[in-house]
């Protein structure tokens, strides 16, 4: 086992869904239930860290068989102040890998979790799955386009987001401001000068944005209970 630690955020209003995205039901559990499992399946896991509402998380865990489940923080205003908010529960030392991870990216599956890891264990300072872009991406502007960019070179960043504790405690303990401008963790390793190693993601790990996309996350959880692997 790596005793790798991952901290899950599910703090979030769930704006664009019009209801908190974490309880919504899919196959009659709620998406966080599929996020928490995928993690305490996966080896590489010793403890799981959680931001959102701490007794309905907890009281989730313990219905759910998620042992590994070892503290609960409160929601900060944004994803990042969430993501520091949690970071304060983690107790490990400074070399341990830790991943932080969208709730709401509830089709995560264990194997993409071991990616991560190990692509830090081997000596990256940061490893986070991509996805290649299929769109054609346009820079726009007052409803103009201002320019195409060369597709083949852009790549989706998914979560889980794998770096050492102490390159995140370093890195998280940039001004507020700076914190709330970057839209994903490892930016901000990025942004410190640090290398962000790719992994291959996977297309169905999807984040729960807006309403369409309960139709697939549950379209893709029942493909995999009939292909026998659980949902
Ligand atoms: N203050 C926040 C904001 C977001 N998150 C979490 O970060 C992940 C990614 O955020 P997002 O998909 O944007 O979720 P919401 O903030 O809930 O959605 P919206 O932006 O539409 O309000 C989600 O698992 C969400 O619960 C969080 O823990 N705390
Ligand atoms: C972290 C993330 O999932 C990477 O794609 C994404 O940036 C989160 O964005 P959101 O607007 O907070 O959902």
């Amino acid at each position: 086992m790596s005793g790798a630690v991952a901290l899950i955020l599910a703090g979030g209003m769930g704006t664009r869904m019009g209801r908190p995205k974490q309880f919504i039901e899919i196959l009659g559990r709620p998406a966080l239930y599929y996020t928490l499992r995928a993690f305490q399946e996966a080896p590489e896991v010793e403890r799981i860290y959680a931001v959102g509402e701490a007794e309905r998380i907890r009281a989730l865990a313990s219905a759910s068989g998620i042992d590994k489940l070892a503290g609960c923080a409160g929601p900060g205003e944004t994803r990042a102040l969430s993501a520091r908010n949690g970071l304060l529960l983690c107790r490990e030392e400074d070399g341990t890998v830790c991943m932080i991870h969208d709730g709401s990216r509830c089709l995560v599956t264990p194997q993409l979790v071991g990616r991560v890891v190990r692509a830090v264990e081997q000596g990256a300072e940061g490893a986070i799955p991509v996805v290649p872009v299929s769109d054609t991406v346009k820079v726009a502007e007052d409803g103009r386009v201002l320019k195409t960019l060369d597709r083949s070179s852009l790549r989706a960043a998914q979560t889980p987001q794998a770096f050492r504790l102490g390159v995140l405690r370093q890195v998280f303990s940039a001004p507020e401001e700076v914190l709330c401008e970057a839209t994903d963790d490892a930016s901000l390793v990025e942004r410190a000068g640090g290398e962000v190693r790719l992994v291959p993601g996977e297309r169905t790990n999807i984040k729960l944005t807006t309403p369409e996309d309960l139709i697939l996350a549950e379209a893709i959880l029942a493909a995999r209970e009939q292909s026998g692997s659980r949902p």
